[in-house]
């Protein structure tokens, strides 16, 4: 980590000449900033400070008394009025700064009972308050009127936790990293605020930058974007390979971009993108983008996004510390939102743990329960592209409509799979890690790690296909023999999420988990040329 810390933010400069503008005005901004903070701080940390306050002002006063003495005061105040009436003014200053802090106080405990009631825990300097509705955008942020449109055209009534907490971070122009369960509204959370402060469209060039994992959360995060910003003229683009080749980026009309890191650093390097104007950048999944193979990536692209006031947030359902601590070093003054406890599954999936044995157990297994119950939209997860095919090959000829996705298909067949998934054309569908994080396919009733899967974060985001936006879901993983010493792992985070697990899995020693890939039997019980 130290060494992909060190990486990332090395040498990030920016032209100070081009943007005095912009300096002058961030500057502004933080100072003022800074003021309301140290004084509230200062005020509710120091005692003492009522008092310094309070000979302040008499200081100033005894001044102006004694100029009035030259005037016609004269006639009226003997040493002793004057005496009197300073200690009435002491002691309504005195009573005034109580006010204020009993005021203040009684804030902060409001606010506090409100994080409570949603599990919201916040660290950072004087967080922002939570949301108590929707409707808050608009009478305490300004908010327009098609926002909070859009919000009831899609259905949504209230807030949840993450959006309560970080749209209102966001919107009073601080960093952020945010962690909170899967399916539990991350994208509005970061889309909302950046649609209010951009306002409306213009001709700048790109203003935003959302960077996603892989090409299908891109594809869908863009959906997203544009159904909430409906009613407002924006301009709001996929980078897709199609546009790289045939438009010159440099001229782009585009507001919003929304990206894979790998991609948008080709972009950078070939067209000369300009995303030097970029106001926010979002890293959705963003323990998967400071992996090791997107990290580069990841720091061309910051570096490229140069603008000094420009705002930056992480979204996940998984923070481990390491990204934890080089976001830290990027991101000034942020706030740190956690929804519940930090890495855990969400609490509205069943999940549940079969001993399958061998590799063929695992195919009877899987049979046996389509057999006695097949309630789609099930997604299957296994550990690699070869795997996937397999099992296709597999289930293709059962009577279930049977589908499967990996990295060897084009974009166009990537894409039909998922929409006839997302249509109910197909029941079930096979998968690598690829479709893991951030797919929001409505409804999955089920999640089967036919796999187990490789880490406890990728348990979390693959289970968390299901049970999403308040429904309730199930996820089975089955296990061989060779799996056994990672089952503790998987076992933490169930019953951290309310599950049940048996004690004899939790009575194992906790391994130091390390990516468990091994290396498996082949699935398929067709000789390969069974049909030749
Ligand atoms: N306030 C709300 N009320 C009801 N549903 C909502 C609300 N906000 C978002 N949703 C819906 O919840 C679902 C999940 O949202 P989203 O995909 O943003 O989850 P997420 O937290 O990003 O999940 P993941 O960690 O898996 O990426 C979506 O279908 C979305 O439309």
């Amino acid at each position: 980590m130290e060494e992909g810390a060190s990486f990332l933010f090395a040498g990030t400069s920016f032209n100070k000449k081009k943007y005095a503008n912009e300096i002058a005005r961030f500057k502004g901004k933080k100072e003022n900033e800074n003021k309301v903070d140290y004084l509230s701080s200062f005020e509710l940390a120091n005692p003492d400070s009522e008092e310094a306050a309070v000979s302040t002002k008499k200081r100033k006063r005894k001044q102006s008394a004694s100029e009035a003495v030259e005037g016609f005061n004269v006639f009226k105040s003997s040493k002793k009025a004057l005496v009197a009436s300073e200690g009435n003014e002491i002691d309504e200053e005195k009573d005034r700064i109580s006010k204020e802090k009993k005021k203040l106080n009684r804030k902060l405990e409001a606010d506090s009972i409100l994080r409570k009631k949603y599990n919201i825990h916040v660290s950072g300097n004087n967080v922002v308050t939570p949301l108590k509705s929707f409707a808050e955008l608009s009478s305490v942020y300004g908010c327009e009127s098609y926002l909070l449109q859009n919000f009831a055209k899609l259905g949504f009534k209230e807030p949840t936790p993450i959006q309560r907490q970080a749209i209102p971070i966001l919107l009073s122009g601080r960093e952020c990293f945010a962690c909170a369960p899967t399916g539990s509204g991350k994208t509005l959370a970061f889309v909302s605020p950046m649609l209010m402060k951009l306002k409306h469209a213009s001709a700048e060039g790109v203003r935003a930058v959302i960077l996603c994992p892989t090409r299908e959360l891109a594809a869908q995060t863009t959906r997203e974007c544009k159904k909430l910003a409906e009613g407002n003229k924006f301009y709001i683009k996929l980078l897709t390979k199609k546009l790289i080749r045939s438009a010159d980026l440099s001229k782009l009309r585009c507001d919003i971009l929304i990206s894979t890191p790998l991609r948008l650093r080709s972009a950078i390097k070939k067209k000369k993108l300009d995303l030097s104007r970029v106001e926010y950048l979002v890293l959705d999944e963003s323990d998967k983008l400071f992996e090791l193979g997107l990290i580069k990536q990841i720091d061309a692209i910051v570096k490229a996004c140069s603008n000094p006031s420009i705002i930056r947030s992480l979204f996940s359902a998984t923070l481990p510390d390491s990204v934890e601590e080089l976001a830290r070093t990027i991101m000034h003054d942020a706030v740190r939102v956690i929804i519940g406890r930090k890495n855990t599954a969400s609490n509205s999936v069943n999940q549940k743990l079969v001993f399958a044995g061998t590799e063929e157990g695992k195919l009877l297994a899987l049979r046996q329960s389509f057999q006695e119950k097949l309630n789609p939209p099930v997604l299957i997860f296994v550990q690699s592209k070869e795997r996937a095919k397999e099992l296709y090959e597999e289930l293709k000829f059962d009577d279930i409509r049977v589908s499967v996705i990996h990295s060897d298909l084009s974009e166009i067949q990537r894409e039909n799979v998922v929409n006839d998934f997302r249509a109910g054309k197909t029941w079930v569908l096979i998968a690598t890690d690829v479709i893991a994080r951030g797919m929001d396919f409505k409804g999955v009733n089920c999640v089967i790690n036919y796999d187990f899967p490789d880490s406890a974060a990728a348990y979390i985001h693959r289970i968390g296909r299901s049970g999403r936006a308040g429904r309730t879901g199930e996820a089975i993983t089955f296990y061989t023999e060779d799996d056994v010493p990672f089952l503790r792992n998987i076992a933490n985070v169930m019953s951290a999420s309310g599950c049940e697990v048996p004690s004899w899995i939790m009575a194992m020693r906790k391994l130091r988990w390390k990516k468990h890939r091994p290396k498996r039997e082949s699935i398929l019980t067709i000789p390969d040329n069974a049909e030749d």
